[in-house]
């Protein structure tokens, strides 16, 4: 069967709640596709404005970060039951930036997939390598090492409804987006890595998105790659070229 394809927008630390509203009702008909899986993962406080805006579109709002613990003392932190309870469907896990500035590694973001799927949470584990770990020639070993501990406990079943996004670190917000071919390697290799933790069925069903620069230019070729089954984006998401990205062919 073939895989749905699943365009998520990451806006990281962008726009208020009141410009939240503002954005989905300008993009709402620009990504109205029902052949695509449309996520747009915002701020926590944009959350729940969010969700009303998107109401009756094909938009399904997701989150950026979540805690692994369901309650207690976490100072600032959003529990997996907030987020359900605000109507939202997917999280985005382990991202560069959060593993990067907030100290997460994957053996935490491992706590939260276990914890999104108690939920009933989609999680977005996203995994990627440094300029340098590629220019070493460790880009598959660290990938793989990332994927490996995040999936840790997920049943099989659990597998095949996770998204991972494949993020070179490099890539992410410097306009330098990985070649076609980069990135279809990795995706592969990705998709190679969950048949032997699990087997051919679940590698089959786990959607991969690739992130980093997409935008409506360069979505058309990365899309059509055999394991790319969509992308993570984060600036082009802010913007009208998002509708590009998720309509393309
Ligand atoms: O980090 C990203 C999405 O999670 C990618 O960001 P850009 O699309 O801005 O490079």
């Amino acid at each position: 069967m073939a895989r749905r394809k699943i365009v998520a927008g990451n806006w990281k630390m962008n726009k208020t709640p009141s410009e939240a509203v503002a954005l989905i009702n300008e993009l709402k008909p620009l990504v109205a596709n029902d052949d695509v899986d449309v996520v747009f993962c915002v701020p926590a406080i944009d959350i729940i404005p969010a969700v009303e805006a998107a109401e009756g579109s094909n938009i399904c709002i997701g989150a950026e970060n979540m805690h692994f613990e369901e309650s207690g003392a976490y100072t600032g932190e959003i529990s997996p039951a907030m987020l359900t309870d605000a109507g939202v469907k997917y999280v985005v896990l382990g991202h560069s930036e959060r593993r990067e500035y907030f100290a997460e590694t994957s053996e935490s973001v491992n706590k939260k997939m276990l914890k999104a799927f108690e939920h009933g949470l989609i999680p977005i584990m996203c995994c990627g390598e440094t300029l340098e770990q590629r220019e070493q020639g460790v880009t598959m070993d660290f990938v793989r090492q990332q994927v490996k501990v995040g999936f840790l406990g997920l049943t099989a079943e659990q597998a095949q409804t996770a998204v991972i996004a494949y993020e070179p670190i490099w890539a992410i917000g410097t306009g330098e987006v990985a070649t076609t071919e980069q990135a279809e390697e990795v995706c592969s290799g990705i998709r190679a890595c969950i048949a032997e933790i699990y087997d051919e069925a679940t590698a089959e069903a786990i959607r991969i998105q690739y992130g980093g620069s997409v935008s409506g230019e360069s979505a058309p070729e990365l899309f059509a790659q055999p394991d790319i089954d969509g992308g993570l984006v984060g600036g082009a998401s802010l913007k009208p070229d998002f509708g590009k990205i998720v309509n393309c062919k």
